[in-house]
């Protein structure tokens, strides 16, 4: 058992540039890497492993760099038990200010017999000589049995105590094929725990893969067992699934630290702004439900949980955005949202609407919303700017038909249903030049008006591919230039709404009293 009020330090070692660079598509050049290492360096990652120097090179000049120009964090290079890797490994490092050598060999009966073709002895041989010829060239060594999880256990702890009498100070777990469960995970971790002399001062570490989803589950059970370093990359990326993810092992550290009685000494407000460094370097994308840098990681469209949002953030929230280094949680308007949000926008907007106002707002709102995914401020305001344009009637455009396309021989069509003063409802289509013109033109035949049409102007009032579009329309009718602005997502709809403003102008100025008459000038809206 954890004591609530003690947590043990985690050292996060790091491996975006390494294990993460491994998976297809997210190779980075020198200066990349470097950019990429002084963030890790500035968010306080302990241990930063900047490639496998024997690889190429451009992994040695990467490793070479960053232990030039990054500061504060250790610095390591993998390498295989080969002394050319190691060398290779130490070369690169060799400006550092801490320096770690990080040499493998795979420990598994699968591994060792179709792969290296070596018997246990000879793994152990090859293990124990690299371990002490990587020591005699830095002070930190750590050995990673790979495939760990996947080993007898007793052969697993036959080669930690002779890596470590060899001189190994970390001894690594890897889960290098993201087979093992966090139960499994915790009982390994305990397992080696024990056959570690008390005072060895080596630490157990972690290396677990995603392949079923579980890296972070994984990582999380060994620390609980007595794991003091996690390893892992941003966004988790890395071979096939992918690793551990930095951002996430890290935040469940700190949320839970009463759980997992252990922390690490990274700057949490960082994790957002590398987690979108490290994207738009790779040219790959966050997913919106990832957790703590998603998209979504903050944000609330249902309106139940809305309302819960803005009575209390911890009714739905149990980290605080900006503690990750997102400004602020959102609440998404879209079809799930209820009243409470909506007239929290309002307000926010700038917006102040009356009880009967808010609720027509709300009734077109879910109408929109119903039509959009997202409903963005800028749809609101136009729809509070509809909500206020001039509903006086009488004519009302019950419905629109339009048939147009494109090359020769189309005739874009309209057709109308109005209804009039008298409650008739009037049916009419015209043809035009597009499917605008000919939606004007069997209203004007509807309404029996004459007009000219003198100014139209459409744009999109919101974001995505479903924005809304604005039209503004000015027609000139019995001599008298009249407005009418409509919004719409369907741009036709929005003209022959505006129209319909118009011919209502229209109609009202004609009969109503010559004193009510405003001055010609000011007509339009
Ligand atoms: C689980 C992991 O993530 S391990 C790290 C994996 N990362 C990488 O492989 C990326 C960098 N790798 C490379 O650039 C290349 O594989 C190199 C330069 C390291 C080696 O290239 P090559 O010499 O052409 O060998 P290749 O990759 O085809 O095969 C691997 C060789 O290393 C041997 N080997 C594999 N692991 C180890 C080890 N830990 N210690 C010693 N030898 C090893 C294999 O048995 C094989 O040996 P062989 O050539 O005698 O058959
Ligand atoms: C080299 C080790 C740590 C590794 O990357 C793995 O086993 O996945």
């Amino acid at each position: 058992m954890t004591d609530k009020n003690r947590t043990d330090p985690v050292i996060v070692f790091d491996t975006t540039l390494r294990d993460g660079e491994q998976s297809p598509g997210c190779s980075m050049t020198v200066p990349q890497k470097l950019r990429m290492a002084r963030t890790l360096a500035d968010m306080g990652v302990d241990v930063i492993e900047a490639g496998f120097a024997a690889a190429s090179q451009q992994d040695f000049d990467a490793v070479r760099e960053v232990a030039r120009a990054v500061k504060g964090a250790t610095i390591c290079s993998l390498a295989r038990c080969n002394s050319g890797d190691i060398k290779a490994a130490a070369d690169a490092l060799e400006p550092a200010e801490k320096k770690r050598v990080h040499v493998f060999i795979a420990t598994s009966p699968i591994h060792r017999e179709h792969k290296l073709k070596m018997s246990k002895a000879e793994v152990l041989a090859r293990a124990v000589e690299g371990v002490r010829l990587a020591r005699s060239h830095v002070d930190e060594v750590e050995f990673s049995a790979e495939d760990a999880i996947r080993s007898e256990p007793e052969f697993l702890a036959e080669v930690m105590a002779a890596v470590v009498a060899a001189g190994a100070t970390t001894f690594n777990v890897p889960d290098t094929v993201g087979y093992t469960t966090p139960d499994e995970m915790g009982r390994l971790i305990a397992y080696l725990r024990e056959r570690l002399p008390e005072d060895s001062g080596v630490v157990l570490s972690a290396h677990c893969h995603d392949d079923l989803g579980m890296a972070v589950a994984n990582s999380l059970a060994a620390v609980r067992a007595g794991a003091r370093q996690v390893e892992c990359t941003i966004n988790g990326i890395g071979e096939r699934a992918g690793n551990c993810a930095l951002e996430e092992v890290v935040m469940a550290l700190k949320t839970r630290s009463d759980y997992f009685g252990a922390e690490t000494g990274i700057d949490t407000r960082k994790l957002y702004p590398a987690s979108r460094q490290l994207a738009a370097i790779i040219g790959g994308f966050v997913p919106a439900n990832k957790a703590i840098v998603g998209d979504n990681a903050f944000a609330h469209e249902a309106g139940i949980h809305q309302h819960g949002m803005l009575a209390n953030r911890e009714t739905y929230e149990i980290m605080r955005p900006e503690d990750v280094g997102i400004s602020r949680s959102t609440l998404v308007l879209g079809k799930h949202s209820g009243r409470h949000a909506l007239a929290d926008r309002v307000s926010e907007l700038g917006f102040t609407l009356s009880d009967p106002e808010m609720e027509q707002l709300f009734g077109r709102f879910k109408t929109l919303a119903d039509r959009k995914r997202q409903v963005f401020d800028a749809d609101i305001e136009a729809l509070i700017a509809g909500e206020q344009r001039d509903q006086g009637g009488p004519w009302s455009l019950d419905r629109l038909h339009i048939s147009s396309g494109m090359g020769e021989g189309q005739l874009p069509t309209a057709g109308v249903a109005m209804t009039g003063p008298d409650g008739e409802t009037i049916q009419e289509a015209a043809v035009g030049d597009g499917p605008v013109d000919a939606a004007l033109k069997a209203m004007a035949r509807a309404t029996s008006t004459e007009f000219e049409l003198v100014g139209m102007r459409v744009r999109s009032v919101s974001e995505g591919e479903d924005a809304q579009g604005e039209a503004a329309l000015t027609a000139r009718i019995d001599g008298m230039p009249l407005s009418g602005r409509a919004v719409d997502t369907d741009i036709v709809a929005a003209c022959a709404q505006a129209f319909l403003d118009i011919l209502n102008r229209a109609h009202r100025r004609q009969n109503a009293p010559a004193s009510n008459l405003p001055p010609r000038v000011s007509a339009a809206i």
